[in-house]
């Protein structure tokens, strides 16, 4: 009998394979780092040839190395970074050009361009997203046009993109499925998230010709098998989401007004708004969480998202950058080593800030430096930083959805980190809950292709297998809250425009 499904986790940073049993356990995870790209400063990106091998290795050392075959697996969940595109041949499979990756701002001029057109409106009323070189669509359009010959051959219908769930699928299928997912789609400036729909006047604004498009789905169904010889017997494949709404779901923030904040490189806070598109007062976007149910029986369920761009990022640098630590596990103790920040602020603004300020010109600031300042005082700035961020997130999102959260749910990688943890609730006022599993965005879409083969019963049989691991209580009283968000919006202005300023 099939007793696991694997998740396929292709982040950012690293490509993932996770064997989950009957609970929801982990039994067997596998992980390679693939490099980073950076031919030219604010471009970034994959070899998606790379991201294919790395993924389908770690696959087939999950599936071993927890003593299993292909035979075990009921079937296949995959999750993805999102925004990030391929474009490739649809006969032979090559990609036309690198991946172009979502931190990529490559496009960012372009995007000035859309916005004095007064595109803004229509962008944001279709695709419940704002202009900004993040998003997919205009580094679609930047590949067709700098790859010689690739708009005629997209126009012709030779080649196929897609965001790196499509690019997967297709290589696990053989080249048989050119598909993608709601909430995938929801992210590349091209779908109408009302109809669920890819969108001709989007298509003609950004110049995407529609044949290059994949079909989209819904997150939980089966799409198709595995081909055959890949991992030793055919799987299905059956659930597919954005990095970001798995974590929603396998957090299960299924219901209107639970939310789940995941702290990896970035940090991407989700509230679940039902089937309400909610429109947003304060610059948050309006995404697809998961879609179940195809055709007339199609059912989106929406969320309010906000988008950071740098969290734990900000602890790499200051190993890499400042070298003040080794390991990303020693900035907690660094950090705790003195009783507040001593009134350094740090605003992590690296590449820009996204929500809720969306400044691609900003850039990283420190202030409130004296003599006494010292290495500890900068690494709990950097902790602080994070949950400020998040902070501002919630407080647009409280905003805006008018539910007032009881309970944060928190995962990814620095989610480990305690006294940040702890900041973070003192800062929002916010139970802060951490689930026992924290690779919640791999369990997410283990829940959604279980769900689609009946490995689990309905999404009331997931709920029974969240278990938390620890909860941090608020421990600041308002004033103090208020005033330290006061000093860190302060702060946030100092680091505003600042690369735009420099070009002047
Ligand atoms: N103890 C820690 N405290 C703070 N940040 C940490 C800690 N351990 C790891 N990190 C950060 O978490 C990130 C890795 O988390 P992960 O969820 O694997 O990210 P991603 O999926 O974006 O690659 C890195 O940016 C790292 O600096
Ligand atoms: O790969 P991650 O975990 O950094 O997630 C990236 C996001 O999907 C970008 O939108």
């Amino acid at each position: 009998m099939t007793q696991y499904i694997l998740a396929l986790d292709q982040g950012t940073t690293s490509s993932r394979a996770i064997v989950f049993d009957r609970q929801g356990r982990i039994r067997r995870t596998a992980q390679k780092e693939f490099p980073q790209l950076f031919p030219r400063p604010g471009w970034v990106e994959h070899d998606p040839q790379e991201i294919w091998s790395t993924q389908i290795g770690v696959a087939q050392e999950a599936i071993s190395g927890a003593g299993l075959k292909a035979s075990d697996l009921a079937a296949i969940g995959i999750t993805n970074q999102r925004e990030t595109v391929v474009v490739w041949d649809r006969a032979t499979g090559e990609p036309v050009y690198n991946a172009i990756v979502w931190q990529d701002r490559r496009t960012a001029p372009l995007c000035d361009t859309l916005k004095a057109q007064g595109h803004e409106d229509l962008i944001r009323e279709r695709t419940g997203l704002l202009i900004d070189a993040y998003f997919s669509g205009t580094k679609i359009g930047w590949i067709l046009d700098h790859v010689p010959g690739a708009r005629a051959r997209a126009e012709r219908g030779e080649l196929a993109c897609g965001t790196i769930d499509s690019w997967l699928v297709y290589r696990l299928t053989g080249g048989e499925l050119h598909i993608t997912d709601a909430s995938n789609a929801s992210r590349t400036l091209l779908f109408n998230i009302h109809t669920g729909a890819w969108d001709d006047d989007l298509l003609a604004l950004l110049n995407v010709p529609r044949a290059l498009l994949p079909e989209v789905r819904a997150s939980s169904e089966v799409y198709g098998e595995t081909a055959e010889g890949l991992l030793g017997a055919r799987v299905k494949i059956a659930g597919m989401a954005g990095d970001q709404q798995a974590a929603t779901f396998g957090q299960v923030c299924l219901e209107r007004g639970m939310a789940k904040n995941t702290y990896g490189t970035g940090c991407f806070m989700l509230m679940n708004t039902a089937g309400e598109v909610v429109e947003s007062r304060n610059r948050l976007l309006s995404t697809v969480v998961w879609q179940l149910g195809a055709g007339a029986q199609a059912q989106r369920t929406y969320a309010l998202e906000g988008s950071v761009f740098v969290a734990g990022a900000v602890v790499q640098w200051l190993r890499d950058g400042l070298g003040i630590i080794r390991h990303a596990s020693e900035v907690e103790a660094l950090a705790g080593s003195v009783p507040d920040s001593g009134g350094v602020f740090l605003v992590p603004a690296f590449v820009g800030l996204g929500a809720p300020y969306w400044d691609p010109y900003a850039r990283g600031t420190m202030v409130g430096l004296t003599r006494g300042t010292t290495s500890a005082h900068i690494a709990r700035a950097a902790l602080d930083s994070v949950a400020f961020q998040a902070a501002e997130l919630l407080d647009a999102m409280e905003q805006d959805s008018g539910a007032r959260l009881t309970e944060l749910r928190v995962d990814g990688g620095a989610s480990g980190n305690n006294l940040m943890m702890q900041f973070q609730a003192d800062i929002l006022g916010v139970t802060v809950t951490r689930p026992q599993v924290t690779e919640t965005t791999a369990l997410g879409a283990a829940f959604l292709a279980g769900l689609a083969v009946g490995f689990w019963s309905g999404t009331d049989e997931l709920r029974t297998l969240w278990k938390a691991d620890r909860s941090f209580e608020p421990g600041l009283d308002a004033d103090r809250r208020a005033h330290l968000l006061g000093r860190w919006r302060r702060a946030v202005e100092r680091s505003r425009a600042w690369a735009e300023a420099e070009q002047d």
